[in-house]
């Protein structure tokens, strides 16, 4: 059996032992053979060839020489300490360069001695130097392997102290690989293998580790995130179908309420991408099947009439509606934003956090177990026990990817067995692909359009030099009758010593406005007199509104016309487009101004760079994708969805929708895979199950 051998424990491959298992356990979390080949090279190095030194360029990411150690001496002090050799070939000279803690390589070189040398070049002044190389001796009886490509995989510092680096982790992959190839069955079938035009799996194993050339390689490479892709999307979408057969919704109709609603009380038109998620929700609600719905919405789209809308329908069908937020202030300020339209309706609508007081709790739980109360609007608090309703029937989840499903699950096992349809909200645009993969079993609805009216927000990037003019523009705002946003990242001077934190611009803002009427906000306040503060700034009792990111997502006030963002480097794309949108939310034009240090990291840059060139946040979460990975992007660490071994959400995402087309397709035709030409899918997938390894399994 296929699962067997992959099971095999990684002890059990000839040249590994109980030593190296323990090291490979611990340092990579390999455990099984199985684990071990699916360990990729994260790149391979052209060992066919020898660069000339006079022929570097400094964008070579890796070159390849072959020389001689000419001089060896140590520079600099203490801390500073570095060993410096001067390596020459035929045609010129470069630097080899060991930072602290070189000693064994001092011990290892000598003038005149014949090397292999590989690594990157820096160029630093006229010279090119290679840090911390990897060197091989040429000798007599050692003449260097050479010739072709060779992978090189990712390993830690402990390994390498151990002997277990690349070049000997490459030595045992070749056992493993070599043993496991008898094992692997196709997965795919012919019909999709030459859809894609796929190289088999066995030759694909083979060359992603041991490629004969480069081009084998990226057919490996491709066949393998096909593969990766094609079993992520299946099993996505097979458990939407299950889903979708297991749970019947309750059918949820358009009824009176709603047209009185539309005909007397909605404040504005609806945009055309509102009406139509309304239209889309509304079309799931009345299906006689579970919804299970991502809602994205660019920040400031009107989100909050779309909730309400959603829970109206469901009110008046005599069903509840809950509203779970990740934060209180969060909670607060949807609570305060539903408020006013279901007091207009005569709907009940209560708020539920953590510090909600013991009696009104009682007061709530015990409505909610009635009927009486037929909205909710809370924290983790509605996952409570004693959280009980009457009938749910829509769970809106305001997402932003921190709550897990299990959380969402328990939020709608609270129906005795019936399924409240289920609307997953995300406040800032999270990239297609990653839509695809993380909520890649919810039906997806975009809300890609402003209310009318709004001009589009003015972004500029500013440093320190031009503080005085900044300070003018707010005055000139103020004076027309706006308010200001002032945000920084930090409130503890301890954090970290450069940043100019809270309090002291809290103070020095104070003093460059004398006559005006200044807010503090924090995480650290109590939640009342942190209400409190916010109520002013409401109010327009005070002018600016000095805060941490505290204010980052949901406030809403749309006389604010100007958002400063002190160490905006400091903040990253995702979390600047927030912020950004907290004003721009009425008819007057707005501004926003990203102050920081002068000298920015290139990723630093290209943040500033995108937030001045668009207000769209759907191409914003684009470049976060490409900046920082899919890993990064707040929160969906936690996933498992996203441990992908060889695709890469940034790069491949017009692959990935071609497999979940190709997913998609197979189940119309075949949901249960048991056709004979699908006969190779279905293994595969009954595989994964008795796998241990993660080979296209999905938690
Ligand atoms: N169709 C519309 N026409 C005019 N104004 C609208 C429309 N829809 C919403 N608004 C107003 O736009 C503002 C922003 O709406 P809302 O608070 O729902 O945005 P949001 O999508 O929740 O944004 P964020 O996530 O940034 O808080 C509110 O003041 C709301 O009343």
């Amino acid at each position: 059996m296929v699962e067997n051998f992959f099971n095999t424990k990684i002890e059990f491959l000839k040249g590994v032992g109980p030593k190296k298992a323990e090291i490979l356990k611990k340092e990579l979390n390999i455990h099984t053979v199985g684990d071990l080949i699916q360990h990729y090279p994260f790149r391979h190095e052209d060992r066919s060839q020898y660069h000339q030194l006079d022929q570097i360029q400094s964008d070579m990411p890796y070159i390849q020489v072959r020389g001689w150690i000419r001089k060896i001496e140590t520079i600099g002090e203490k801390q500073k300490q570095r060993l410096v050799a001067t390596f020459s070939d035929e045609h010129g000279s470069i630097e080899l360069v060991w930072f602290k803690g070189a000693k064994w390589i001092e011990k290892q070189l000598t003038v005149g001695q014949e090397l292999l040398v590989f690594g990157k070049p820096q160029l630093y002044g006229a010279k090119f130097s290679i840090a911390h190389p990897e060197i091989e001796l040429v000798t007599e009886t050692h003449q260097p392997s050479g010739g072709g490509l060779q992978p090189i995989y990712h390993t830690t510092e402990v390994m390498k102290r151990r002997f277990l680096d690349s070049k000997a982790l490459s030595k045992l992959m070749k056992t493993a690989v070599n043993q496991s190839l008898e094992h692997v069955n196709e997965s795919l079938p012919d019909y999709l293998m030459e859809h894609f035009k796929l190289i088999d799996k066995k030759t694909a194993l083979w060359h992603i580790h041991f490629p004969p050339s480069i081009e084998a390689l990226q057919k490996a490479k491709f066949r393998l995130k096909t593969e990766e892709l094609f079993f992520l999307q299946l099993q996505l979408l097979k458990l939407k179908i299950a889903r979708t057969d297991k749970f019947k919704g309750m059918v949820l109709k358009r009824t009176n309420l709603l047209n009185t609603f539309y005909q007397q009380h909605l404040p504005f038109d609806l945009t055309g991408a509102q009406k139509r998620v309304i239209k889309e929700i509304h079309a799931d609600m009345a299906s006689g099947e579970q919804m299970n719905r991502l809602v994205q919405g660019d920040v400031g789209s009107g989100k909050t009439i779309v909730a309400f809308i959603s829970m109206l329908i469901a009110v008046a069908s005599g069903t509840q509606s809950a509203l779970m937020a990740p934060t209180e202030i969060l909670a607060t300020q949807h609570y305060e934003g539903l408020k006013p339209f279901a007091d207009m309706m005569g709907v009940t609508i209560e708020l539920l956090t953590g510090s909600t007081r013991t009696a009104k709790r009682r007061i709530i739980d015990e409505n909610l177990r009635s009927g009486e109360l037929k909205i909710i609007v809370g924290t983790h608090a509605l996952l409570e026990d004693t959280v009980q309703f009457k009938l749910l029937g829509l769970a809106i989840v305001d997402e932003q990817h921190r709550f897990g499903v299990a959380q969402r699950a328990k939020l709608w096992n609270k129906n005795a067995g019936i399924y409240p349809h289920i609307l997953v909200m995300t406040a800032t645009p999270i990239p297609r692909t990653l839509a695809m993969t993380l909520y890649g079993d919810l039906d997806v609805s975009v809300i890609d359009e402003l209310p009318a009216g709004r001009k589009p927000i003015q972004t500029f990037h500013m440093n320190d030099s031009g503080r005085l003019r900044v300070n003018g523009f707010i005055k000139k705002e103020i004076e027309k009758g706006r308010q200001v946003y002032i945000v920084y990242p930090l409130i503890e001077e301890s954090e970290t010593l450069d940043i100019k934190d809270l309090q002291d611009g809290y103070e020095s803002i104070c003093r460059a406005f004398p006559e005006n009427h200044i807010s503090i906000v924090h995480g650290r306040m109590k939640p009342e007199d942190k209400e409190f503060e916010m109520q002013r700034f409401i109010k327009n009792e005070t002018q600016i509104m000095v805060a941490t990111t505290v204010i980052e997502v949901g406030v809403n006030v749309p006389n604010a016309s100007v958002m400063i963002i002190e160490n905006a480097e400091r903040f990253g794309l995702a979390q600047l487009h927030q912020l950004r949108g907290r004003v721009g939310r009425g008819a007057e034009q707005s501004y926003c101004i990203l102050m920081s240090k002068e000298k920015l990291s290139k990723e630093g840059k290209v943040r500033m760079e995108t937030m001045v060139r668009t207000n769209n946040g759907f191409e914003i979460a684009d470049v976060d994708l490409k900046l920082r990975g899919p890993g990064d992007i707040s929160g969906t660490q936690q996933s498992g969805v996203l441990d992908l071994l060889i695709a890469d959400l940034a790069t491949d995402g017009a692959l990935l929708q071609a497999a979940r087309d190709a997913a998609k397709r197979i189940l119309e035709r075949d949901p249960e895979l048991a056709h004979p030409k699908n006969q190779p899918i279905l293994s595969h997938i009954n595989s994964l199950k008795k796998t241990t390894t993660n080979w296209g399994r999905i938690s």
